[in-house]
């Protein structure tokens, strides 16, 4: 069945159905792995978009059971060029065009993804429909020029409910933390229970007394899709945090970390979606390539009226990947430590994460 992708450009790509029959709007934006599609479908920071993958075969090991990083399949469409025909792997349970189908993701295939994200860092994000109606397909531009990403994204994915989640991995003292969710990747959790920490997961809309009434040792930020500066209601916690507990923060955790202590935040122009991103500490000087998928990025010049310092870079763009707290145990990172899909050289910062909470817990040890 022929497909249709038609941008807010005016520009219209033909392809062929790939998932679920109908029309899917959203921001069309590109990822740059070469493997990992599982994990992007299902990870709640795209909520809203429409991942266009740059890797030119898509679905070739299918879909298992560990790989998902939420519940269900996340983005509002998928666009691929070539998709696997016979997929085969040995933990392989589905194959993915079935996937999208079921989750009821609009997809399209047999499109020149390369020439896809050129216009895209051309013009930058766009936004777009995905439609298997093909008869008319230019009344739908005006249609995409007045869709618009919706504001509440984060409180369609973050937990309605607290949940715990012990530690996997026995360490000394276990530590337990807070992570307040915004739309968590699973992997994040994963990475944590493995670094010792026990975990209580709570809304996104968890006030800051509500939080230290739980006794934690730390307090976790976590990724999630959209505008930072439209999560007013984290922002708030985040700065009723500060100086009660050490703070780490990923992504859009990271975003309103900064938001919450006086920095701004800016829509890049296309953002950085893969598992290729290099990254350098300032301290170390360490280069370590990074997953990231995030559209927004901290104002490097607005953090002068605030106490946090620039402690990681992106070196394709020199965006700011990394903040501190001058005096607080308080930092956060833009990119994805915990992987999922992609490298796990940064795995360290959960470490660092667990040794600050060691040193504030001895500092106030009654
Ligand atoms: N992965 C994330 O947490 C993304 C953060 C934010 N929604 C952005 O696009 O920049």
């Amino acid at each position: 069945m022929k497909a249709a992708l038609v941008l807010e450009t005016g520009k219209i790509l033909m392809g062929e159905s790939y998932g679920a029959i109908g029309e899917a709007f959203g921001e069309v934006v590109f990822n740059t792995g070469m493997t990992g599609y599982q994990e992007v479908l299902t990870d709640p920071s795209y909520s809203g978009q429409m991942v266009c993958m740059t890797y030119p075969l898509i679905g070739n090991y299918g879909i298992n059971r560990m790989d998902d990083q939420s519940e269900k399949a996340q983005v509002q469409g998928f666009i691929v060029k070539e998709a696997a025909r016979n997929p085969s792997h040995w933990q392989m349970e589905k194959n993915l065009s079935r996937t999208l189908a079921q989750a009821g993701v609009v997809g399209i295939k047999g499109i020149d993804t390369r020439a896809l994200t050129r216009i895209i860092r051309e013009h930058g994000v766009l936004r777009g429909v995905i439609t298997t109606e093909t008869e008319h397909l230019s009344e739908l531009i005006p249609k995409v020029k007045a869709w618009l990403v919706p504001a509440d994204v984060v409180a369609k994915v973050s937990t309605s409910e607290i949940y715990t989640l012990p530690a996997t991995q026995t360490v000394k003292s276990s530590q337990h933390v807070v992570v307040l969710d915004f739309g968590i990747k699973k992997n994040i959790l994963h990475a944590m229970q493995e670094s010792g920490f026990r975990l209580t997961v709570v809304p996104h809309t968890t006030t800051a007394t509500q939080i230290l009434d739980l006794q934690p040792d730390g307090v976790f930020l976590s990724n999630g899709p959209g505008d930072p500066k439209s999560v007013e209601v984290g922002i708030e916690t985040i700065r009723g945090l500060m100086g009660e507990r050490p703070v780490f923060g990923i992504c859009l955790g990271h975003q309103l970390l900064s938001l919450a202590l006086g920095g701004d935040t800016y829509k890049m122009k296309f953002g950085h979606r893969g598992g290729n991103q290099p990254v350098q500490d300032l301290n170390t000087k360490r280069v370590t390539i990074t997953s990231q998928n995030h559209g927004y990025a901290i104002a490097e010049e607005s953090l002068e009226q605030t106490p946090l310092y620039v402690t990681h870079r992106n070196l394709n763009d020199q965006s700011v990947e990394g903040v501190k707290h001058r005096e607080l145990p308080v930092f956060s990172v833009q990119y994805h430590p915990e992987a999922g899909p992609g490298p796990s050289e940064s795995l360290y910062l959960f470490d660092e994460f667990a040794q600050l909470m060691q040193e504030w817990r001895a500092q106030h040890a009654t």
